[in-house]
């Protein structure tokens, strides 16, 4: 199979879907493999690299779309890169599709078979895809938190380990799942004092042995949220329920009850965000203020550390490239119920309930699609 691969064009994206060892595992299956000059440079991989591993170099995002088959991404599909995809062509990328309904259209009216990395499950009910990522975004949580707490960036002054003497900061993350985790092993290594919110008390149970003692685990009740957000200097926004649109768990009018200067995280805005008050932003211009809250709502995260995340990311894609490249698309999800999860368009049909029930389009299960 053609495999392409053109360089992220959302801003201050320098991620790449492809590495060079994937890319050279492919070659060695006997895939062609096409990569746009320059798509690996952010992520420091050269244009050499890519052909020491066997792809050819494309000279630009046109090539790249009309020629391959496949077409592998990090972020979802910009409009310009929506335009150029078509019937029969696979795309293996994010798409996050619930908070987005331009992209879901035109996805749909392009006629592309899309795969979405971010509800790609495996055996033990994880997000295989999704997890390096919520593991990179999660540990940069309290990093890009705490430097909007300084008071150049418009937070409360507040350091996150405190001193002898003064107390540190109070972070509370919403959702303890990957991105919770990774949040909280960085917050409570910085020295802040921690709790983590969760509805899955099973969940709670697990990092309160893990963390044994460090941090303090409280059901996620919309009472016991009101409660903890007016003492904390950081609230991360960590949630998910896989596909669909985040539930929104800190209104505005909270945003009062609030300290002055104090900061919101809301790692879970590309799914359309946790805080009612969350827009997404970009590394270029990652905050703004709502009511004296600052808020830092940057949709792709992991991009900042662009060759850590290229390479996990890469990892954990690659097996899954290999089978739909060896296969078909078809056949891969037919055989493979996890990589079947992620089944979300094809050729003008909704293929994901829960971005159907999120935007009001009718959508059908990758099942009912598959038994046609
Ligand atoms: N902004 C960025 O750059 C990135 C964003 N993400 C996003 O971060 C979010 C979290 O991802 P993961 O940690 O991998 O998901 P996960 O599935 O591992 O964890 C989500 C947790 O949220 C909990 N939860 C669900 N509803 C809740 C509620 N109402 N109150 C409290 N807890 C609730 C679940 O029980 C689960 O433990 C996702 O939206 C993901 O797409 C992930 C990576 C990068
Ligand atoms: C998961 C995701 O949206 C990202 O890595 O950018
Ligand atoms: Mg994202």
């Amino acid at each position: 199979m053609k495999i392409g691969c053109p360089t992220e064009v959302k801003p201050q994206e320098f991620r790449v879907g492809l590495p060079p060892a994937a890319a050279a595992e492919a070659v060695g299956r006997g895939h062609e493999v096409l990569v746009q000059t320059g798509a690996g440079v952010g992520a420091g991989f050269t244009d050499d690299d890519y052909q020491a591993a066997g792809a050819k170099i494309a000279p630009d995002a046109g090539s790249v779309f009309d020629e391959a088959e496949l077409i592998i991404k990090v972020k979802e599909p910009q409009a310009a890169e929506r335009k150029m995809l078509r019937k029969g062509q696979l795309l293996f990328t994010y798409l996050h599709l619930a908070p987005d309904p331009d992209q879901t259209r035109d996805l749909m009216e392009s006629g592309v078979t899309a795969i979405a990395y971010e509800t790609v499950t495996d055996a033990r009910g994880g997000l295989p895809l999704l997890a390096p990522m919520s593991e990179v975004a999660g540990r940069l949580a309290p990093q890009v938190g705490s430097w909007a707490l300084q008071k150049a960036n418009g937070g409360r002054g507040v350091l996150m380990g405190g001193v002898p003497g003064v107390r540190p900061a109070n972070v509370v993350i919403i959702g303890g799942g990957v991105v919770g985790a990774a949040a909280a092993r960085v917050a409570v290594g910085m020295g802040a004092n921690v709790t983590v919110m969760d509805r899955s008390v099973p969940r709670l149970s697990y990092l309160d042995d893990i963390f044994m003692g460090k941090l303090t685990t409280q059901f996620a009740s919309a009472a016991a949220t009101a409660e903890l957000i007016q003492a904390a200097d950081m609230v991360i926004g960590a949630v998910l329920i896989p596909g669909a649109a985040a539930p929104k768990l800190v209104s505005r009018a909270q945003l009062s009850t609030m300290p002055q200067g104090s900061v919101l995280v809301d790692v879970a805005i590309d799914q359309g965000g946790c805080f009612e008050t969350s827009k997404a932003t970009t590394h270029q211009d990652p905050i703004y203020e709502v009511d004296g809250v600052v808020h830092y709502c940057v949709a792709n995260m992991p991009g900042a550390v662009a060759r850590t995340s290229t390479q996990a990311l890469g990892n954990a894609t690659m097996p899954h490239l290999m089978a739909l490249a060896d296969k078909g698309w078809r056949q891969a999800v037919t055989d493979d119920p996890h990589l079947r999860a992620g089944l979300s368009v094809h050729e003008g049909q909704l293929t994901s309930p829960p971005v159907g029930e999120a935007l009001g389009i009718a959508a059908v299960t990758p099942e009912a699609l598959l038994s046609r």
